[in-house]
């Protein structure tokens, strides 16, 4: 018999998982699965919880939360040798990464797809030693995903992300930064800066024209605008995907070094958790480095699709 552990965040999105968890379990277990479930007693245990699946016997990694319950699965996920495919019921309140993975937002719909779906090698992100799946960011509003209280987020959903954001709008300060990548060096004031691999970032930013096992992530920049009216005008631009705007700096890469030129720390977010506060940031891209379980026809942004 097939055997599949599910790991589910009760606490994850707006606590909704827990009325669908019956019939969840039932489709895998209609579909010849041996289900062990797992419900995360505290915020790093699905990591062990990813570890434990891929060391145990198992075939497939089913996780059930947010942004961050997966990307803390990836996180365990990473450092096994032998790596099960992850099949992602989104339950959070964003789930940016299962948009680019074309898997529904209805968590029942979602569960068909791990048991009729197919397993595709996604690339996956290297963020000083840890690891990412759709995003790596510093600056503006980042702060805003993690310190938004969970109960916020659960009862306001997205309008949440938005207020908070709002709340920073006055507080935006640049920060003085050096890019490297390939061969090349920027050297400016940014207040924000994303490295991705995904469709939706927060919700709010769309991303156009990546492809998720290219083994090349997308890099957007922000530079310091001149005054709040451009602060605005580029804040549209990055919100409809227009890269042309003048404090755009938009390019594409499988490594790139991010330092902190400044004295005061700042902290980055790692899909949409806290990432730390390193001075020196490398992240790069291990290209198909994980298999995520999608829809068995659908048209993909993979390579082959
Ligand atoms: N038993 C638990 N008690 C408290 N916190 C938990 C528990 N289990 C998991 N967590 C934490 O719950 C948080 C939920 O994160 P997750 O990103 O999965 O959901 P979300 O924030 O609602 O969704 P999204 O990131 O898509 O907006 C994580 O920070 C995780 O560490």
């Amino acid at each position: 018999m097939k055997k599949l552990y599910f790991v589910v965040n009760l606490v994850a999105g707006k606590a909704v998982i827990s009325k669908k968890l019956g019939r969840i379990i039932d489709e895998f277990v209609k579909e010849g699965y041996e289900v062990t479930v797992h419900t995360t007693q505290s915020g790093e245990d699905a990591v062990e919880q990813a570890v434990y699946a891929n060391e145990n016997g198992y075939d497939l990694l089913v996780v059930a939360g947010g942004d961050g319950t997966l990307s803390q699965c990836l996180q365990g996920a990473m450092g096994c040798e032998k790596k099960i495919p992850i099949g992602y019921v989104p339950a959070g309140s964003t789930n940016d990464f299962a948009k680019s993975l074309g898997i529904p937002s209805d968590q029942f719909k979602a569960a068909k797809v791990i048991t009729h779906g197919r397993p595709v090698l996604c690339d996956v992100g290297g963020f000083n030693g840890n690891y990412f799946s759709y995003v790596a960011a510093f600056g503006a509003f980042t702060n805003i995903t993690y310190e938004t209280s969970q109960k916020v987020k659960n009862i306001f959903g997205h309008a949440a992300y938005i207020a908070g954001g709002a709340a920073h709008l006055g507080s935006i300060k640049a920060k003085p930064m050096r890019i490297e990548y390939e061969d090349k060096t920027i050297e400016g004031d940014f207040v924000y800066g994303m490295v991705t691999n995904t469709a939706s970032v927060a919700g709010m930013i769309t991303m156009k024209n990546f492809l998720l096992d290219d083994g090349i992530f997308e890099v957007t920049l922000i530079r310091k605008p001149k005054n709040p009216a451009e602060l605005g005008k580029t804040a549209l631009a990055l919100l409809k995907n227009d890269m042309t705007d003048k404090n755009i700096v938009f390019f594409r890469t499988n490594e790139v070094t991010i330092t902190n030129l400044s004295d005061k720390p700042f902290s980055w977010t790692r899909d949409g958790e806290y990432g730390g506060e390193e001075i020196v940031n490398r992240i790069c891209c291990y290209k198909k480095a994980m298999p995520f379980m999608v829809r068995g026809k659908s048209r993909l942004p993979f390579e082959k699709d």
